[in-house]
C-alpha cells in the first residue's frame, strides 16, 4: 500500500510545484474506484442489477456484454451523469465524489467543431483544462504526445469535416474525441465504445496509446467494448462482463477462461478467444423463448455470486484498515476539492472565455455553411430591397411602401436568425460534453459566444443596410444612416439570441426551427404593423405587444427615418389636397404632409429614442441571461 502524501493546504502550494495544474504529489497517488450493488431502474424496469467492482489507478477495466446489456449505464452512473437507485460508489473510500474534476467521459457521439483542424481541437482542449500560468511549450508537448500516441500525426492538419466539407474518418473522429479528454489527463478516464469505427488493428494501437498514458499518468481507464481480439483485450487488467444488467463476471481478464471453464463448465476451445467465447455464452438475443433467455442469464448471474467470494476478482484491499478519519483527509479527495476551487476562480474564468472567444473566432470565420450562406442571404436581402422598393418617392402615396421597408428590414431580418440554429446547435454540443467534462461552465460559453455573435450580426446587417439605404432613399443624412444601423444590429442580435435560448432549451433541430420560426411570426402580429397597436385586442397589447423586440425596433427604425421629412400630398382636380395621414400643414395652405404628423397617427410620435433602444438592449440581455439559466439546468 502506498504512503498517505500530507495534503497541500494553499492553492499556491498547488500551483507552484506544477505549472500544468497537475499536483505531482498526487500524480503518482494512488486511487481506488469502487462500486458496490448498484442497481438501476427505469419506470420499473431494471437495467443494471446489483453489479460491483473496483478498479484501481494505472488499471484498464474492460466492461463487455451484448448489445443492451448495460454498459452504457454503468459508465453514466460512474461518470455520475446517471444517478443509481441503489447501492453506492466511492474513492478511496470517500462517497463524496466530484467525477467532473477527477474524471473524463468520453461518450458514444462525437461532439466536435467540423471548421477546427485535429490539432486545434485537441490545443483547445488542452488550453481549456490547463492552468492559466501552463507555458505553450508544455502545452504543444502534450498535444503533440497525444496526437502521437493516437496515430494521428498524419492528419494533424486536417479539418474535422462537417456537412459541406469532408474531413477525416469516423474512426479518426473517434480518436480526435479520445485525444480530446486524453489531452486533459484526467485521473479518471471512461470511454463508451471507444474503438466504434475502428479496424482491429487500429483499435489496438489506440488502446495502447491509452495505456501507455495511463501507466505514466496513473490514471484509471473505464471502456466498454464490443468483440476485441484477444491481443486487444490483453491490454486491459479487468473484464466486466454484463447481460441484462447482471454481473455475468467480474476479474482478471486473464482469468476469464479458467472461471468459464471451472464454473460454467464450458470450456474455451483451442486457440479460441475466451472473450468472443463468454460472450457467445452470455448473448441471449437469439433464444426463440425469451423465458428460456432469462433463466440462463440467472443461472449465469448466481453461479458468478456463489463463486464470487472464493474468486480473485481483484478487488482492491488499499482501503482496508483505513479509519473514516484516514478516509477524510485522503489527499486525492482533498486535491479533487481544491481543483474545484480553482477551477472556479475568476483568473481562470477570464482564461477560458478568452480561450473560447478565439476558438469562436476560428469557427465562425472559417463555417461556410453556418455563416458564410448567412452573409450571402443578408446581401441577397439587401439588393432584393434595394430593387424592389428602388427610389421611392417622398410623396404621401408612398407612406405605407416606406413603413413596409422597415417592417420588412426588422421582421425578414429576424426571421432568418433560425438559420443559425445548426450553428448554435453543433457548439451546444461541444459545450456539453466539455462543461460535462469539468471544463468551463455555462458563464464563459454564454459570454464568448454573446462577444463573438455581435462583430458577426453587425457584418450582416451593415452589407444589408450599405445596400438598400440609399438605393431605396431613405431619410438622407449620415447620423440617420448609422442609427438605422444600429437599430437593425440590435434587432438581429435579440432575434438571435432568443434563437439560441430556443435550441438550447430544445436541441432538436426541428422543433427549435419550429419554435424559433412560430415566436417571430407570432412577434410580427403583434408588433404593430400589420394592426395598429392600439388597435390590438387587450389581451395581445397589453403584455406581447410590449415585450416584443420587433416591437422596438420597427418604431425606432420608423421614427429615424421620418422625423423632419415632408412628404407631398396629391392635389386633386377640384384643387383640394389628399393626404394619406393627417396633414398639419394643409390647414397652412401647403398640400404636403410632415413626417411627424406620420409618427402622430401611428401613436410613435412621442416616443423617447433612447429609452427604446435601452429596452431593445433589456430584451437581448434577457435573452442572453435565459440562455445562461437553460444551459445551467439543461445537462443534455
Ligand atoms: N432512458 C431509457 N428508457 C428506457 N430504457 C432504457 C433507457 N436507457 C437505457 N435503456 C435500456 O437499458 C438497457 C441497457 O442500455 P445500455 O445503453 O446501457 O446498453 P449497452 O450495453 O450500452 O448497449 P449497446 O452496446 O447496444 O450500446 C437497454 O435495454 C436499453 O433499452
Amino acid at each position: 500500500m502506498q504512503s498517505i502524501q500530507p495534503v497541500p493546504t494553499d492553492m499556491q502550494d498547488v500551483e507552484a510545484q506544477n505549472v500544468t495544474g497537475q499536483n505531482p504529489q498526487l500524480e503518482q497517488h494512488q486511487l481506488v474506484l469502487e462500486w458496490d450493488h448498484l442497481c438501476y431502474s427505469i419506470k420499473d424496469k431494471a437495467i443494471l442489477s446489483d453489479v460491483s467492482g473496483t478498479v484501481s489507478s494505472g488499471e484498464m477495466l474492460a466492461v463487455m456484454g451484448p448489445s443492451g446489456a448495460g454498459k452504457s449505464t454503468i459508465l453514466d452512473i460512474l461518470a455520475q451523469r446517471a444517478h443509481p437507485t441503489s447501492g453506492k460508489m466511492t474513492i478511496n473510500g470517500n462517497e463524496t465524489i466530484d467525477m467532473s474534476s477527477l474524471g473524463s467521459y468520453v461518450e458514444q457521439n462525437d461532439a466536435l467543431l467540423g471548421v477546427l483542424s485535429v490539432r486545434e481541437t485537441i490545443q483547445f482542449a488542452a488550453r481549456l483544462s490547463l492552468d492559466p500560468s501552463t507555458p505553450r511549450e508544455v502545452i504543444e508537448e502534450r498535444v503533440s504526445e497525444t496526437i502521437t500516441g493516437l496515430g494521428l500525426s498524419e492528419v494533424s492538419s486536417n479539418r474535422i469535416g462537417n456537412a459541406v466539407q469532408r474531413g477525416i474518418s469516423g474512426g479518426q473522429k473517434r480518436r480526435v474525441t479520445i485525444g480530446s479528454s486524453l489531452v486533459t489527463r484526467p485521473k479518471i478516464l471512461l470511454l463508451d465504445e471507444p474503438t466504434s469505427g475502428l479496424d482491429s488493428r487500429t483499435s489496438r494501437e489506440v488502446l495502447l496509446a491509452i495505456r501507455n498514458i495511463a501507466i505514466e499518468h496513473n490514471m484509471i481507464v473505464i471502456a466498454s467494448i464490443h468483440q476485441p481480439n484477444w491481443e486487444t483485450i490483453s491490454l486491459f487488467d479487468k473484464l466486466l462482463l454484463l447481460a441484462q444488467g447482471r454481473t455475468m463476471y467480474a476479474g482478471p481478464v486473464d482469468k476469464l477462461d479458467s472461471y468459464v471453464a471451472q464454473v460454467l463448465e464450458r470450456p474455451v476451445a483451442l486457440h479460441a478467444n475466451p472473450t468472443d467465447h463468454a460472450l457467445d455464452l452470455v448473448n441471449t438475443d437469439f433464444f426463440s423463448d425469451a423465458t428460456e433467455g432469462k433463466n440462463h442469464i440467472n443461472e449465469l448471474a448466481s453461479r458468478w455470486k456463489a463463486h464470487e467470494s472464493g474468486f480473485d476478482s481483484g478487488r482492491n484491499t488499499l482501503e482496508i484498515g483505513r479509519s473514516d478519519a484516514e478516509k477524510a483527509v485522503d489527499p486525492i479527495h482533498a486535491w479533487s476539492q481544491e481543483r474545484r476551487v480553482a477551477k472556479q476562480s475568476l483568473r481562470r474564468a477570464f482564461h477560458q472565455t478568452w480561450i473560447l472567444i478565439e476558438r469562436n473566432i476560428l469557427n465562425y470565420s472559417r463555417n461556410l455553411l453556418a455563416y458564410g450562406v448567412r452573409l450571402g442571404m443578408y446581401l441577397g436581402m439587401g439588393v432584393l430591397l434595394a430593387t424592389v422598393w428602388v427610389n421611392l418617392a417622398p410623396t404621401s402615396a408612398k407612406i405605407n411602401d416606406r413603413l413596409s421597408v422597415h417592417f420588412f428590414s426588422v421582421a425578414f431580418l429576424g426571421f432568418m436568425s433560425v438559420a443559425g440554429i445548426p450553428a448554435f446547435l453543433e457548439e451546444r454540443q461541444v459545450f456539453m460534453r466539455e462543461r460535462l467534462n469539468g471544463l468551463y461552465g455555462p458563464g464563459a460559453y454564454v459570454i464568448a459566444n454573446s462577444v463573438c455573435t455581435l462583430p458577426y450580426l453587425f457584418v450582416c446587417a451593415a452589407i444589408f443596410a450599405v445596400l438598400c439605404y440609399w438605393s431605396i432613399g431613405l431619410h438622407p443624412g449620415a447620423t440617420e444612416f448609422f442609427k438605422f444601423l444600429a437599430i437593425l444590429v440590435l434587432a438581429v442580435y435579440a432575434a438571435e439570441s432568443q434563437s439560441a435560448v430556443v435550441a438550447a432549451a430544445l436541441p432538436i433541430f426541428v422543433a427549435a426551427l419550429a419554435v424559433a420560426s412560430f415566436l417571430n411570426g407570432f412577434w410580427m402580429c403583434v408588433g404593430g404593423y400589420f394592426i395598429k397597436a392600439v388597435n390590438l385586442p387587450r389581451f395581445w397589447y397589453f403584455w406581447a405587444h410590449f415585450i416584443d423586440y420587433q416591437t422596438y425596433a420597427f418604431d425606432l427604425l420608423v421614427v429615424n427615418d421620418f422625423r423632419g421629412l415632408v412628404f407631398d400630398c396629391q392635389t386633386l382636380a377640384d384643387g383640394s389636397c389628399q393626404c394619406d395621414y393627417p396633414s398639419s400643414l394643409v390647414s397652412q395652405g401647403i398640400c404636403q404632409i410632415r413626417g411627424d404628423d406620420v409618427l402622430n397617427a401611428l401613436g410613435i410620435g412621442g416616443i423617447n429614442f433612447g429609452l427604446y433602444i435601452g429596452i431593445l438592449i433589456a430584451i437581448t440581455l434577457v435573452f442572453r441571461i435565459l440562455l445562461y439559466v437553460v444551459l445551467v439546468f439543461k445537462k443534455r
